[in-house]
């Protein structure tokens, strides 16, 4: 007699929950490493908010809801830009194009996921982080995805407002309430956006034009562009000078970010007026590390220099 060669249980249920798609696609449509600076934001905003360190529970279920809720909207960013994924060079390799991942799975992974995180903070943190997590989500995949990238060159300037948000989410998960001082870190990444953005965009210039995108690049040019990177460069190293006058930061915040801003504007001007082949991309590049540092920085000279 030969014995039937059924599939178990356990793998009927893998083979409905994941059909074609591998962990590796749930993990590459919530845009992992953006999300983890977001959360290093958060992070940073939360160890500001007060002069002790902030209790490790709150801390550990604030960071657990907005990367849950963070991961949810970019996997919704993942859905609702799909079509427009599939005909750009840079993204037509992502999960939902390719066809591994179906519409369906990513829209249920994305509400699963964005409910958890709410729940999270809800139960754990409080509500007003909770909802301001909330309204940041669908400020990203919503109001940013489905409407401003589409209609305004000014899609990132005003849909930046979403991706700012996590360091006042961290501070209102301490305090359980806002402050100026965590408005001010917000204002720095709102003022960062724009020249991280745009340079990407001038080296994908051609990307966004083939799909009608009104990115800058394609609305204004390049010249244009480059001379808006420049522009904002200097007005986040203004913005970036606030967090010492206001006596939030001290003098290790203040040197760190004037180099890291120096720096910034080095490659700004390069790209504007002594441009080469990879001199976007490099800006592009930096403008990670400095965002990246500028909020170590900001930790260290907290925990370092305050009372
Ligand atoms: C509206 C605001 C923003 C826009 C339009 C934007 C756009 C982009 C784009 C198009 C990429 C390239 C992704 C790729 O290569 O597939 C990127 C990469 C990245 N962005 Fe942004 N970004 C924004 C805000 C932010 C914020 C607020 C952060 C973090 C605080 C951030 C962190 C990053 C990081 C870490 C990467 C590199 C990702 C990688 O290498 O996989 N971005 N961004
Ligand atoms: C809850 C919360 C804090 C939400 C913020 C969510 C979030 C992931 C913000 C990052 C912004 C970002 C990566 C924009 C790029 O989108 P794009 O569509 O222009 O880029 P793409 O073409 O690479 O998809």
């Amino acid at each position: 007699m030969t014995k039937s060669v059924g599939i178990s249980p356990a793998q009927s249920w893998r083979q409905w929950l994941m059909g074609e798609a591998g962990w590796r696609d749930y993990y590459q449509v919530t845009k992992p490493k953006v999300v983890m600076l977001l959360l290093l934001t958060a992070l940073v905003g939360a160890c500001l908010a007060s002069d002790s360190l902030p209790n490790a529970f709150t801390l550990f279920a604030a960071m657990l809801g907005i990367g849950l809720m963070a991961s949810g909207a970019a996997a919704y960013n993942h859905l609702l830009d799909r079509e427009i994924d599939a005909r750009m060079m840079r993204t037509r390799h992502r999960p939902l194009v390719r066809g591994e991942l179906t519409a369906l799975r990513c829209v249920s992974f994305a509400t699963l996921i964005s409910i958890a995180g709410f729940a999270v903070l809800a139960l754990w943190v409080n509500m007003l982080t909770a909802w301001l997590t909330a309204l940041s989500l669908v400020g990203y995949a919503l109001v940013y995805t489905l409407y401003l990238k589409r209609a305004t060159p000014q899609n990132i300037v005003i849909g930046g407002i979403a991706g700012a948000a996590p360091p006042l989410l961290g501070w209102t998960a301490v305090t359980g309430e806002m402050h100026a001082h965590g408005l001010l870190l917000v204002l720095i990444v709102f003022t960062w956006t724009p020249p991280h953005f745009w340079a990407l965009a001038i080296h994908r210039r051609d990307d966004y034009a083939r799909v009608n995108m009104p990115m800058l690049p394609v609305t204004h040019g390049i010249e244009f562009t480059k001379t808006c990177v420049l522009l904002y460069t200097v007005l986040l190293t203004l913005v970036c000078l606030l967090p010492y006058l206001t006596g939030m930061s001290h003098g290790l915040y203040l040197v760190g970010s004037s180099a890291l801003n120096l720096v910034f504007l080095y490659y700004a001007w390069k790209l504007k007026f002594r441009s080469e082949m990879g001199t976007a991309m490099a800006t592009f590049k930096y403008s990670i590390v400095h965002l990246m540092l500028l909020f170590i920085i900001l930790l260290a000279d907290h925990y370092l220099l305050s009372n």
